[in-house]
């Protein structure tokens, strides 16, 4: 049978709820020398440090040493844009896991904070060619951020890391 052309293939079923099927962790070689900055915010800080926790997870399992991942702090998500164009632009991280957790309240303030995060994070990635796995979580309570935040590769911030990752091996691969 022919080999697929596909590289990295789907090295897990993909999640019955949401399709994702994570990538194969690559082997150290690919990730060799990467530098990667964590990125939270001080909003529902509880649940922000548990998707770093997340984030920190994945990057030990890809083989991302502790000495090469940086952790810095952002007011909020609204901020984060700026602070990752901060990190990238100088070429010291070869990508960033923005962390944050935006919980709707009474106004439409989260429509504003939640699209400008994630529409500034896009233009951070377009205008720097590095990746920043977007670990934004947008939920209308407590608990759905909680049901985003816990152990495991279901953590946001887990699979932040991983889909920055995988696009670093990509762009490598690709350059
Ligand atoms: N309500 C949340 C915010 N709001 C704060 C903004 O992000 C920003 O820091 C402020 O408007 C000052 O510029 N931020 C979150 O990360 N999460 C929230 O739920
Ligand atoms: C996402 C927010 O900014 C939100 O938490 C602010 O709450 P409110 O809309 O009640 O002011």
């Amino acid at each position: 049978m022919k080999k697929s052309k596909t590289a990295n293939p789907a090295a897990v079923p993909a999640d019955a709820k949401t399709g994702y099927a994570a990538p194969q962790i690559p082997d150290r070689t690919e990730l060799a020398g990467v530098r990667i900055a964590v990125l939270a915010t001080r909003w529902n800080v509880g649940i922000v440090d548990a998707l770093r926790a997340g984030a920190r997870a994945c990057l030990r399992d890809w083989g991302v040493s502790d000495e090469d991942v940086a952790e810095f702090r952002a007011p909020g998500a609204y901020e984060i844009p700026l602070a990752a164009l901060h990190l990238l632009k100088k070429g010291r991280y070869d990508g960033v896991v923005a962390l944050a957790a935006v919980i709707r309240g009474e106004t439409p303030h989260f429509d504003y904070v939640a699209g400008e995060c994630a529409r500034g994070l896009m233009q951070v990635q377009i205008k720097t060619r590095k990746p920043v796995g977007f670990g934004v979580l947008t939920v209308n309570t407590v608990e759905q951020a909680w049901a985003r935040a816990g152990q495991g590769r279901d953590n946001k911030g887990y699979e932040a890391a991983a889909a920055m990752l995988e696009m670093i091996c990509l762009s490598r691969r690709l350059s």
